[in-house]
Parts: structure tokens; C-alpha cells; sequence
């Protein structure tokens, strides 16, 4: 296992110590139907991942939906249990503990140093319970704080997220999105996790109000340098937030590298056409030019022989219909999954038109 992200996931020096890495991590959810309830067919949701998630920095995860964004995101704290592979994890006194192997009781531990923040914090959560209850809540479960304590430590976080302490006796209700969602990030920081997974946290907010979002957990992770995997649809989020990304289709990482690498001069087709798709920014500016992705994201349970993107490619050739292209560092350094990924000039953001 490499300790240090002399390449990141990725390939210029990232050299940080990692805070997390995956080898060959795969979910499968078997599909059962008729009265017999057999297995008729296997949803392969995320299919041998080597994730590399450096401390201190973000790891962008960008798919269209269904290539298994937030199965990986939840295999990292157990909350899916992983049909196979491994989730080296660096815990708090240098050793590497395998978070695949650890029983279910001892978890805990590592779910309070994982954190995962959701589009909709409160969706989960009893709406009769107050702001402050549900900030107080990881406290008081986990009985890392007294009473007294635990008011305190709600003060203190709904100020860290910038929001006033006296909201503490309202109810979700009464908020906007962008309230809401500082309020699951106070949550997820009420335990000093060290790593904070981040599913869709800002795709349902309104541009400015996701602005500052962005950059309330960017302060966040200054402040206690935490780790993000920022898992999202939207590239021009990932690219404002994230120092590596890591592109996936079909449940299999096809790309990554330092996200100005990547979305710089990608080198794989899928990117590529995520790319084009990006909205441009001046409405009043040159048309973008589109790639338009052909066809749908392919089925988990029935994936296309060769390079599973194949029938959706416009460089497809023979050899990408039969031969399954492996992950390989390219002569710019990023990883690809492409059979002719030094062959292509394929465009960046910029040559897009997107910058
Ligand atoms: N519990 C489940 N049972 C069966 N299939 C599942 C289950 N959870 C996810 N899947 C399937 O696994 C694949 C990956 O889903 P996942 O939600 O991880 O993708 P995603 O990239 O995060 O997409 P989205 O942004 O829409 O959530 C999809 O085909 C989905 O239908």
C-alpha cells in the first residue's frame, strides 16, 4: 500500500500522506424476483476501485447518475458493506486499520471520524425535533459530552457555520436550504471527524446561496484540516472545489489526476463529453460545443463487453468492443482507462468553450 500520494490518484506530485485508500472495492447488490425470490440478475454498483484520498485535500467524484457515486461514498463508513476489496484507513495513531474487516460493534469509533454531509440533512431526521436537538444529536449519542457541554458545543458549532446561536430553539421549518444545509454540515463537524464524505451536500441550493457553501466548507477544512471526498454531478462545482478528481462509469473509475489535469486536457472520452456538457457560464458568450453523450449510462447488471463507455464512444474502434481497457498511467501522468488515451486529442474545459 502506498502511505504517501507521491502520484495521487493521479499523477502529478501530490505528496501528502494518505488519509484513506481503496483497493479493488466492489458492491454488488443482487436483484432477486419470482416466487422463489432467486437471484435473477446482479447490480455491480461500484466494481474494483483503487481510491487514493490524500489528508488534508479533496478528492472530487464526478459520474452521471448510476455510476455508483454514492454506493462508493457509502462503502467508505460501512454504511454498505463491501462485497469485496479493501478500505485502508490511516486512524488517529498512524496505523492502518482495513475498515472492510472491522467488526460491525467497533465501527462506531470509525463512523464518528467519517462523516457523511446529504443533500437533504433533514430528511432523515423527526421534524419535531429543534436545530439545536439536531446539531446536540452525534453528542449525545455517542456521550462525548454532558449536558452543559453538549448546549455549549451547539453554540459553538452553529457559529463555526455561521449561523446564529439563538436558532438553536427553532425548527427545521423555519429555514432556507442554504440554513439547512449549514446546519447538516454542523452535524457532521460535531464529532472532529477527520474525513467528510460529501454526497450531492450543494446540488439542490441556488447558485449563490451554493457559493457560499463552497466556501463555508472550504474555511472548514482550513480551519481543521479535514479531508473531503466531494461526491457530484456538476464539474463546475468539482473543478471550484476539488485537487484531484476521480471520473467514474459504470461503478469503474475510467479517469483521474489533479483536477486542472484532468478537466485541463482529459484522457478518456467520458470526460470529455461530462465536460462539454458543463453549462457555460455567459449566457451571452459562443455556444459551447457539445458532445452529446449518446444513449443512456449502461446497466450495472449488464454491462457492455470491451470498455463498457464503447457503444456510447465517438472514438470507438474494434479493439474497444472486446478488450477490457485496465486503468494506466498516461504519458501526461493521469490515469485512463482508454485504449487509445495517448492516441486522442480529446478537448478540455477551455477548447470547450467552458472557461
Ligand atoms: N440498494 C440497491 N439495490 C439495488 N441496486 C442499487 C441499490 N443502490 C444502488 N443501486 C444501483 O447501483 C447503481 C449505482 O447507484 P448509485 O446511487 O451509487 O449511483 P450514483 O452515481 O450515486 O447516482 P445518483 O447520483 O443518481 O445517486 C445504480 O444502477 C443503482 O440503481
Amino acid at each position: 500500500m502506498n502511505v504517501v500520494a507521491e502520484q495521487g490518484n493521479a499523477g502529478a506530485a501530490v505528496s501528502a500522506p494518505l488519509l484513506m485508500q481503496t483497493e479493488g472495492l466492489s458492491k454488488d447488490f443482487p436483484i432477486r424476483s419470482g416466487l422463489l425470490s432467486r437471484v435473477s440478475r446482479v447490480v455491480k454498483a461500484v466494481d474494483g476501485v483503487d481510491l487514493a484520498i490524500p489528508a488534508g485535500r479533496t478528492v472530487g467524484l464526478v459520474g452521471e447518475s448510476g455510476c455508483g457515486k454514492s454506493t462508493l461514498g457509502r462503502l467508505l463508513l460501512r454504511v454498505l458493506d463491501p462485497t469485496a476489496g479493501k478500505i485502508n484507513y490511516s486512524a488517529p495513531g498512524g496505523d492502518w486499520i482495513d475498515l472492510a474487516r472491522v467488526p460491525e460493534r467497533r465501527m462506531k469509533e470509525y463512523r464518528r471520524q467519517i462523516r457523511l454531509i446529504f443533500q437533504d440533512p433533514f430528511s432523515s431526521l423527526n421534524p419535531r425535533l429543534t436545530l439545536g436537538d439536531i446539531v446536540a444529536e452525534p453528542l449525545t449519542v455517542n456521550h462525548v459530552a454532558g449536558r452543559s457541554e453538549v448546549e455549549e458545543r451547539v453554540v459553538e458549532l452553529l457559529r463555526r457555520v455561521g449561523l446564529r446561536p439563538e436558532y438553536r430553539h427553532r425548527y427545521p421549518n423555519a429555514f432556507s436550504g442554504g440554513e439547512r444545509q449549514r446546519v447538516g454540515i454542523a452535524r457532521a463537524l460535531a464529532l472532529d471527524p477527520r474525513l467528510v464524505v460529501a454526497d450531492e451536500a450543494v446540488s439542490a441550493l441556488d447558485v449563490s446561496v451554493r457559493a457560499q457553501i463552497l466556501n463555508l466548507l472550504k474555511d472548514l477544512q482550513e480551519e481543521h484540516e479535514l479531508t473531503y471526498l466531494f461526491i457530484s454531478h456538476d464539474l463546475g462545482t468539482v473543478e471550484y472545489m476539488a485537487d484531484e478528481v476521480v471520473v467514474m462509469y459504470v461503478g469503474k473509475v475510467v479517469e483521474s489526476g489533479p483536477t486542472e489535469q484532468v478537466f485541463g486536457r482529459p484522457r478518456h472520452p467520458y470526460t470529455e463529453a461530462l465536460l462539454s456538457a458543463v453549462p457555460d457560464p455567459d449566457p451571452t458568450g459562443e455556444r459551447r460545443e457539445r458532445i452529446v453523450l449518446r444513449g443512456e449510462v449502461a446497466d450495472p447488471s449488464n454491462v457492455p463487453s470491451g470498455c463498457p463507455f464503447h457503444p456510447r464512444c465517438f472514438y470507438a474502434q474494434d479493439r474497444c468492443r472486446t478488450e477490457v481497457p485496465t486503468l494506466h498511467r498516461t504519458d501526461s501522468g493521469q490515469l485512463s482507462a482508454c485504449h487509445f488515451s495517448d492516441e486522442l486529442q480529446l478537448r478540455g474545459i477551455e477548447e470547450l468553450g467552458a472557461a
